[in-house]
Order: structure tokens, then sequence, then C-alpha cells
């Protein structure tokens, strides 16, 4: 029933760091697993989900770029990363049950089918969960924007960035210990502060099309489904 659900439609932006899971580097199953269960919870919930997830496990862009090599071709290998990741988390959905589509920003048509609004919100539409790989499919790009940018584009109530913390924080709660947990802060606020969960262009297209966006822990089992319920921990980014 998604009559009393604040969100009918949502995109999710899953970490590609949390995948790591307690390894270094790439793909602990297990990890992509429990996602893979708390986006079943809410599709039994009747929540339409549409996902981006990064690919901080595997590669970014900038860390060619910072040892002087071509950063247009990291950013294409970081792009590929998180084909990798969601290709991964469509057959831990799969695997469960749910019906789910990979589209990818980049065509690679053996792999997965390619992006077009059309087909994503039509496989939305038939309750799919639709996996959006290849960020934007533009270098200097990040998959936060590419997450902002589908929320738009699929018509989504809430952008959820689940990702290695809990909520938006007054400054990095991994490196200032004193730092204190927003319940609730306007787009433009996080913009002006310079809190830095997410990229200064994502959050500007998500408050330029009035998409809410709401941070807090993959970690943690269950809570994308509690915060769709209404309840949970996180941090609301929302203009009033
Ligand atoms: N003001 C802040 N409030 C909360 N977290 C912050 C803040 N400033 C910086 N951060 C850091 O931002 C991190 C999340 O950023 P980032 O998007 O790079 O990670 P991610 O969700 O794991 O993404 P990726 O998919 O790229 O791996 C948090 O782990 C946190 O340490
Ligand atoms: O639109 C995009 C999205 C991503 N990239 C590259 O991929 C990596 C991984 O994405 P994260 O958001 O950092 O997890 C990113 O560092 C870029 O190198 C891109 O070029 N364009």
């Amino acid at each position: 029933m998604t009559a009393t659900l604040p969100y009918r439609r949502v995109l999710l932006k899953a970490s590609g760091e949390a995948l790591m899971g307690d390894q270094h580097f790439g793909i602990d199953v297990s990890v992509v697993d429990r996602i893979a269960s708390d986006i079943a919870e809410a599709r039994r919930l009747g929540v339409e989900v549409g996902v981006v997830i990064g690919g901080g496990n595997i590669f970014r862009g900038v860390a060619v770029a910072s040892k002087g090599g071509d950063r247009v071709t990291g950013d294409h290998m970081g792009m590929l990363a998180t084909v990798i990741n969601s290709l991964a988390l469509r057959t831990s959905l799969v695997k469960i049950g749910v019906d789910a589509v990979v589209l990818s920003a980049i065509a690679m048509p053996e792999l997965c089918e390619s992006f077009s609004q059309r087909q994503a919100t039509a496989y939305m539409d038939q309750g799919k969960v639709v996996i959006f790989a290849g960020g934007t499919g533009n270098p200097f790009f990040t998959t936060d924007s590419a997450a902002a940018l589908r929320a738009a584009e699929i018509g989504a109530d809430a952008l959820f960035k689940g990702t290695q913390v809990d909520g938006v924080y007054s400054a990095d709660p991994k490196k200032d210990p004193s730092a204190t947990r927003f319940e609730r802060i306007a787009h433009a606020e996080v913009i002006n502060r310079g809190l830095s969960i997410m990229d200064t262009a994502a959050i500007a297209l998500a408050r330029e099309n009035n998409i809410p966006i709401i941070v807090y822990s993959i970690h943690e089992k269950g809570g994308f489904g509690e915060i769709l319920r209404g309840g949970g921990r996180c941090t609301v980014v929302a203009d009033d």
C-alpha cells in the first residue's frame, strides 16, 4: 500500500565504496545481497525504485589524474566500474526474485540495455527495479550527479543517498568527532556551508527540481525501508 507512504517513486544512490565490505577493493557479494534485500523490502511496500551505484570500490577518475594520467580516460574507467557494480546488484536482486534491469548511459549491448528516459520510466511503471549504470555517460561528473539527473528524469519523489554515514553533519564526522547531525537542512544551506556530503552540482540539480535528498547509512540493515515508512535515522535535505 503506497497511499500512506511519503514517497511513491524514489532514486537510491548506493555507495560504491560500501560494496567493498571489509575488503580494500572490489565487491563483497554479501554486502550486495544485503542492499538487494533492502530494495526488495521497498518493492514489497509498493515503492518504485531506481538505483545509481557509485564506483569508488573499484575506480575513480581522479586516481589517474592525481598521478599525471589522462582524466577523461580515468573517468571512463570509473564509469565502467559502475557498470560492474550494477551487474552485481542486478544478479543479487534477480536471485531473490526481484525483477530488475540495468540501463547503461554507455552503450554495451552485449551486457545490458542502453539508457533512455522513456524506457526507464516504462520499466518503472511495470514495477521493475531500474539500475542506471555508467553514471551520466560523461567525464568530469560523479554518480551523485548521475543520481540527481536520473531522479529528475524519472520524476522521483525523493533521492536517497545511502552512504557511509547516517546523515549530513556540521563537518565531516569521520574527521571531526564533534560534528553534529542535522535532522533537516535546506539544499542551499548544504551548499553555502560547504558540507561535502554530495557534490554541489548534484545538490543544485535536486534543488532546481524540488527533489528532497534523504541521507542515511546504507550499512543499516532495513534502514531504507524504515525511512520509506516515515521513520528511521537520516537527514532530510529539503527546502521548506
Ligand atoms: N558534512 C558532512 N556530513 C556527512 N558526511 C560528510 C560531510 N562532509 C564529508 N562527508 C563525507 O562524505 C562521505 C560520503 O561521500 P561519498 O559520496 O564520496 O561517499 P559514498 O557515498 O561512499 O560514494 P561512492 O559511491 O562515490 O563510493 C561520508 O563518508 C563522509 O565521511
Ligand atoms: O557521470 C559520471 C559518473 C562517474 N564518473 C566516473 O566514475 C567514477 C566513479 O563514480 P563515483 O561517483 O566517484 O563513485 C568517478 O570518480 C568518475 O571518475 C564519471 O566520469 N561520470
